[in-house]
């Protein structure tokens, strides 16, 4: 049996840490069963926002007579979105060739399962007959797949997931009309992506709002921005029934608060309820490595796992499953793997956008968030109407569309959470996570950097660290949209 210093299990994140042992000479098997280069590359993060980016700009060339430019409903060329699209995707050919021609590293491409605790067989999808390895250190990168929860008559009827959309059944044209099963991240993008290029769309959520990790406003106001471009949102909705004729599907759902049932008919059924543990892929009963009561397999702050051989990041740890939380925990377990010390994890500050029209970018807890755990606090907002990078995009005090940025601050300064909604969310966001970051590594090492044992140590030698502070000492480029997340700072009261 072939015996390797490293394995990788999933080439997403995986890819990061397997790259590090590659360029220290170890010898490394890479076992994947899909595309190489993960959910993010193939069928996730960046083929959906080839197809955003034209949604954005339809939603932009709508709102542009606010400004004084008259333009006509664009001419959506489906072909040249696709082709960017899946040239992106295509990508994971290259990655693989190069994978193929690295010295020390062996690629598998199929499944992997544990079959001891040093030791995997590795299945293949056309029968060739299955291999057999062992490794010393196993790093599981498995990530997540679609959660399609049971709804009667749906299997027979046919559905998308992110998977088969970005696979066999990407449609040749947008949908006349789509009908998207879930409230969350997938949902909202998607519903964002075909109602600008014209499919009637209608979103069905169990919970009583769109987005319920948002702040509650932030979700009415995205809600609100949905239901003017034409979106139907049911929400506190459960799917009761499934089922088509020749040419059209319908879903029926009974509103849980007032049992009226209503039936919706539309090409195509996209299901985004979330997302589940590839763990169960992975014959982890045949090792120690203990998984949580959903199947996530549990990590520790240095990314270990219950088995001493064994450490797990990105989506299948179920937390905060996003990208770059997976490059973040790829970049400390290179560190812990390969280094004399170790790094902890530390989730306090994990940013996140939803890319729609309007776009919303989150750090930190929500207000909810924050009076729960007994932190007194102080919020302010600051609309776009209200700086002059917003007013010259056509902002308006009352338009309903004039997004803002809610910051909740502690009693000293400490940036606790932002919430920002409209156009550049995330980039306006991401001086905040540095802020909130400000002395973070030396925080978890604070006796190196200040001789004080630490991270209250190191603030009593720089209160300001976390804080708001040097925003409000800095000068802002004027006019710039950051007067927008600068300026929110004088409207605190107190
Ligand atoms: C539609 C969509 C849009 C998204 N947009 C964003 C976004 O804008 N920003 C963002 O930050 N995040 C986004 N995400 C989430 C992001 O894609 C994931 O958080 C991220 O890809 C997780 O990386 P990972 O390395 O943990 O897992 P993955 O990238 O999923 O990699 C796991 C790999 O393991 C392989 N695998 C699984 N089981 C086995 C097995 N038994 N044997 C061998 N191989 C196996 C899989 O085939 C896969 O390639 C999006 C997700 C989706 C679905
Ligand atoms: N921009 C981004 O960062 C981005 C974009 C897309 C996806 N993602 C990631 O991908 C993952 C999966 O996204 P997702 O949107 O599938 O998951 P999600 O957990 O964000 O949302 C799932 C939604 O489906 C709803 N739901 C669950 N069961 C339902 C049912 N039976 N009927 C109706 N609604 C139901 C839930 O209430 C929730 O609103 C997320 O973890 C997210 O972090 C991130």
């Amino acid at each position: 049996m072939k015996r390797y210093d490293i394995v990788v299990i999933g080439s997403g994140a995986g890819l990061m840490v397997l790259e590090e042992a590659l360029n220290r000479g170890m010898k490394c098997a890479l076992v994947e069963k899909e595309k190489v280069g993960g959910t993010c590359l193939t069928k996730g993060c960046i083929p959906s926002k080839m197809l955003v980016y034209p949604a954005d700009f339809i939603r932009e060339m709508e709102r542009s007579k606010r400004f004084g430019i008259n333009t006509r409903r664009p001419e959506i060329d489906w072909d040249t979105i696709s082709k960017n699209m899946w040239e992106q995707i295509n990508f994971h050919k290259k990655i693989e060739s190069n994978l193929l021609d690295m010295p020390n590293l062996t690629l598998y491409k199929g499944a992997a399962a544990f079959s001891g605790l040093d030791e995997l067989v590795i299945r293949y999808e056309d029968n060739r007959p299955e291999d057999r390895i062992c490794g010393d250190k196993f790093i599981i990168a498995a990530g997540a797949r679609s959660l399609t929860p049971f709804f009667p008559g749906l299997e027979e009827t046919g559905y998308v997931t992110s998977e088969t959309f970005f696979g066999e059944k990407f449609p040749p044209k947008p949908w006349n009309s789509l009908v998207i099963i879930g409230g969350g991240a997938i949902s909202m993008e998607f519903a964002h992506i075909f109602s600008a290029f014209g499919t009637k769309v209608t979103i069905i959520a169990r919970s009583g709002r769109l987005l319920n990790k948002e702040e509650e406003e932030i979700s009415q106001f995205v809600t609100k921005q949905f239901t003017g471009s034409g979106i139907q949102v049911l929400t506190d909705s459960t799917v009761l029934a499934v089922s088509k004729d020749w040419n059209k599907k319908f879903v029926t759902v009974e509103n849980r608060l007032t049992k009226e049932k209503v039936t919706v008919a539309c090409e195509e059924i996209f299901v985004a309820s979330g997302v589940q543990s590839n763990g169960d892929t992975l014959s982890l009963e045949n090792t120690e490595v203990e998984v949580d009561e959903k199947g996530w397999i549990r990590t520790n702050s240095y990314l270990e796992t219950s088995q001493k051989n064994i450490w797990a990041l990105g989506d299948i740890n179920g937390k905060y499953q996003f990208r770059h939380k997976a490059n973040y925990e790829a970049l400390i377990l290179s560190h812990n793997l390969f280094k004399d010390t170790k790094k902890e994890v530390s989730y306090d500050v994990v940013p996140w956008t939803i890319f729609t029209h309007p776009q919303v970018a989150h750090v930190g807890m929500t207000e909810k968030e924050v009076k729960e755990k007994g932190i007194l606090y102080k919020t302010a907002k600051n609309y776009y109407s209200e700086v002059v990078g917003g007013i010259a995009m056509g902002y308006r005090k009352r338009d309903e569309d004039n997004g803002f940025i809610k910051i909740i601050v502690g009693q000293d300064k400490k940036i606790l959470g932002v919430h920002i909604v409209g156009p550049q969310a995330a980039i306006l966001l991401q001086p905040f996570v540095y802020l909130m970051n400000q002395g973070y590594q030396c925080g978890k090492n604070a006796a190196d950097c200040t001789g004080k044992k630490g991270i209250e140590g190191l603030r009593k030698l720089c209160p300001q660290m976390g804080t708001y502070e040097p925003i409000s000492n800095s000068m802002v480029i004027h006019p710039s949209l950051n007067e927008l997340t600068a300026w929110v700072f004088e409207k605190l009261e107190g």
